[in-house]
């Protein structure tokens, strides 16, 4: 049986490096992703701004972190994707498509956030 390997901090910096690598590599080659970290800035703004109560800002930096996920996801389905079949498939165009439905999903789901929390601060303050 293979010996586990070694837990060093090298190690894990290493491995903290390789995963930092794959945000910065998100940002660079995914339009999507840079929209969505757009409007993130946009909500953390507001919440300043509007002074969101903590469990307001829990929700907001959670929807945030699901959405980047999803993003992070669907960029790494993709490149595998295009790496296993570079040529036009139906099957490819399936997993694709699932991958990105999972992404528009959350945003749909972090924009109905945004608004319930964001909508009547504004609204309130406008009026
Ligand atoms: N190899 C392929 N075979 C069949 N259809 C494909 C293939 N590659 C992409 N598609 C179709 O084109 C869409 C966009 O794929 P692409 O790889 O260009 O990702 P994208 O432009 O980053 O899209 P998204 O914004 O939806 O993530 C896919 O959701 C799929 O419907």
């Amino acid at each position: 049986m293979n010996k586990p390997a070694q837990c060093s901090i090298t190690k894990r910096m290493q491995s903290f490096m390789h995963a930092f690598n794959g945000l910065k590599l998100l940002f660079k080659e995914e339009h999507n992703a840079r929209i969505h970290l757009a409007v993130a800035i946009i909500a953390l703004t507001l919440g300043f701004v509007l002074d969101i109560n903590t469990t307001e800002w829990l929700t907001v930096l959670l929807s945030i972190a699901l959405v980047i996920s999803l993003e992070l996801l669907n960029a790494a389905i993709e490149n595998l994707a295009d790496f296993v079949c570079p040529q036009k498939d139906v099957r490819i165009k399936k997993i694709k498509d699932l991958a990105a439905g999972a992404v528009l999903w959350g945003a749909m789901a972090a924009f109905i956030i945004g608004g319930v929390i964001f909508v009547p601060k504004l609204w309130q303050l406008i009026s």
